[in-house]
């Protein structure tokens, strides 16, 4: 039984997670919530060796089959070391990427059998499911095919691409409540504040404001440059 709450950011490649991973750990900082942010693949040291290895280009062509007991090594890993710990401590875990990557990538992306792959992410995460899913929607047309420097998954074709977006949709759809879908491209603040939203009342946060952000005016947030966190004047918005 977990005291804490698992909180999964979902989505194709460069739809906006760590952006959105970034606003949210402010938030909970800001609120005084006990918590920690976390990855897949790479949230353990043998997690990271395995991420290097499953986006390396130079380690070429990767049997599917290989690559899917990689992603699931490195979810046992991570479920072990990093994330029922957490979660008995009564920590709110947020986790960029978990099942549903595996579901999409190795299941509809490679084209490997549906009920297969879930079984395998099943047993890899000893069941753990997350309490929510944050789906950040996007065409990979205007996200994946905009990377300028492709690691090995995001070198996979626009097809590829858009079976895995399909996919993170259809699963969504069979289950709404645990999921919350949002359009990747809308502005970065009106996401964060539709994820704050959701949260609050999950979290027992009483925001007072659901423009609420966590943070005292003035406190720069370490948000890349195109982050439209804060305003013209640097001093962030309400
Ligand atoms: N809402 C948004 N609208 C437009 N661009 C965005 C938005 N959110 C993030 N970006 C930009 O998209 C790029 C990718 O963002 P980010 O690294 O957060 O995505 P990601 O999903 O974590 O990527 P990856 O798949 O590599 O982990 C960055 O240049 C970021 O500034
Ligand atoms: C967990 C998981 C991830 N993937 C893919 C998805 C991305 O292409 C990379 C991870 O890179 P990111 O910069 O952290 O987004 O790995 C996957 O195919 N299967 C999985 O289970």
């Amino acid at each position: 039984m977990n005291a804490g709450i698992l909180i999964v950011l979902e989505g194709g490649d460069s739809v906006g997670k760590t952006t959105q991973s970034q606003y949210l750990d402010q938030w909970l900082d800001g609120h005084g919530v006990d918590h920690l942010m976390t990855r897949e693949p790479g949230g353990t040291p043998l997690g990271a060796r395995i991420r290097a290895l499953l986006l390396d280009p130079a380690s070429g062509g990767i049997d599917d089959r290989a690559e899917a007991l990689l992603y699931a090594a490195d979810k046992a890993q991570h479920v072990t070391e990093v994330l029922r710990p957490a979660l008995e401590r009564g920590q709110v875990v947020v986790c960029d990427r978990y099942i549903d990557s595996t579901l999409a990538y190795q299941g509809a992306g490679r084209i490997l059998e549906a009920e297969e792959i879930r079984a395998l992410a099943r047993w890899s995460t000893d069941g753990l499911r997350p309490d929510l899913t944050v789906l950040l929607d996007a065409d990979p047309a205007e996200t994946t095919a905009a990377i300028e420097v492709k690691d090995r998954m995001e070198s996979e074709s626009l097809e590829f691409h858009r079976r895995v977006r399909d996919e993170f949709l259809a699963l969504a759809a069979r289950d709404p409540g645990r999921y919350l879908v949002l359009p990747a491209r809308d502005s970065r603040e009106s996401i964060a504040a539709a994820v704050r939203e959701r949260l609050a009342p999950m979290l027992g946060i009483d925001t007072g404001l659901a423009t609420d952000t966590g943070l005292a005016t003035g406190t720069g947030p370490g948000i890349d440059a195109g982050s439209d966190l804060s305003g013209p004047d640097g001093t962030m918005r309400p």
